[in-house]
């Protein structure tokens, strides 16, 4: 059993793009510059984006963290996103999810330039990712392609089995393991909380890919021997003897389901790093796309 470390595999690519940063400034060209928007004060949510924003002082990128309140309107985020998107100093930004009741999500990402949606979620960029054209990959997805691909998975004709079909994870994710080239190239299984049987389905599959959000869901039996587990999923659960008072706990049971796998991420420093890491990848080709423009 091979354990797929995303806390080493980001550290290693957050050297390259520090190296790339480090020419830049050499020089004297504009470093990239990432902005990441919050609405609200969700905990999780501003953990994540600080993580983000540490990120990139660490390999030399400039970064913005705009903070708007939980009764933020529609229209005033819009207005934001405007600003950003005229700012040429910004290469790329990202609206954290999930956003408030009061505001619809698609419209918002709607109104992010394509150029700049570091993130992939916009429908030109998510539809450019489908027909295999060139355009910024969503970052956990990424991050998953880019750990398979530096551990030499082979994903070529095997089950490919993804469970949650999110708009961020698990859809992009079907779909890239389906493409044609590495990784990629498997038959892909889609699952969500309408699938039946699940369990008969998990137990077929080469690669489960899991990300629904429910602590502990995926157990040894549910598993074959040597699959392929990839765990997305991020849930706090409250455990008093921790000093925050929570735990962070993968959708798996790692413990069980690590004495079948050939090859496992854990949880946390498996997905979650990646995600931070691509991030930035994405935001130094936007910013190498802004340059030739
Ligand atoms: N590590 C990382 O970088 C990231 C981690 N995450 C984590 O991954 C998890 C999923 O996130 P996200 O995709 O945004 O989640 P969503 O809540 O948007 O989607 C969850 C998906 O799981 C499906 N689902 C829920 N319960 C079941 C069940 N019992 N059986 C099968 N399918 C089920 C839902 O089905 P239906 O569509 O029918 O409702 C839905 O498609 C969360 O824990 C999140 O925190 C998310 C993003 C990045
Ligand atoms: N527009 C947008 N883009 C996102 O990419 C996005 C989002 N919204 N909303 C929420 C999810 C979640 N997400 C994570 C990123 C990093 C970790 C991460 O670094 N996890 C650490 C642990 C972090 C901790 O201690 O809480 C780990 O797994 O090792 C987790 C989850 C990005 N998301």
């Amino acid at each position: 059993m091979t354990i797929l470390d995303g806390k080493k595999i980001s550290n290693d690519i957050k050297e390259e793009i520090k190296a790339e940063v480090d020419k830049m400034k050499a020089n004297n060209e504009k470093v990239p510059h990432l902005a990441a928007v919050i609405v609200g004060n969700d905990g999780a949510s501003l953990t994540y984006v600080g993580s983000k924003v540490r990120a990139c002082e660490r390999v030399g990128f400039e970064s913005t963290m705009v903070r708007l309140s939980n009764t933020t309107s529609e229209i005033e985020l819009l207005d934001k996103i405007e600003d950003l998107n005229n700012d040429d100093d910004i290469d790329g930004f990202i609206i954290q999810l999930p956003l408030p009741p009061q505001i619809d999500t698609q419209k918002v990402l709607m109104a992010v330039n394509p150029e700049k949606d570091v993130d992939g979620f916009h429908p030109m960029n998510f539809g450019k990712m489908a027909l295999d054209m060139s355009t910024f990959i969503p970052a956990t997805p990424f991050g998953i392609l880019e750990l398979l691909d530096r551990y030499q998975v082979d994903t070529k004709g095997k089950h490919t089995v993804v469970i949650g079909r999110s708009h961020i994870v698990g859809r992009p994710m079907s779909i890239l393991m389906g493409r044609k080239g590495f990784p990629g190239n498997s038959t892909v299984t889609l699952t969500h909380s309408h699938t039946k049987n699940i369990t008969q389905i998990t137990s077929q599959a080469d690669i489960i890919i899991s990300a629904l959000g429910v602590p502990n869901f995926l157990k040894a039996e549910m598993v074959k021997d040597d699959a392929v587990i990839i765990d997305v999923g991020i849930t706090r659960v409250a455990d008093e003897s921790h000093p925050k008072g929570y735990v962070i706990t993968g959708d798996v049971d790692f413990e069980n389901v690590s004495k079948k796998a050939s090859f496992i991420t854990p949880v946390p420093g498996g997905v979650g790093p990646m995600t931070i890491a691509m991030l930035l990848k994405n935001t130094l080709l936007a910013r190498e796309q802004h340059r030739l423009k």
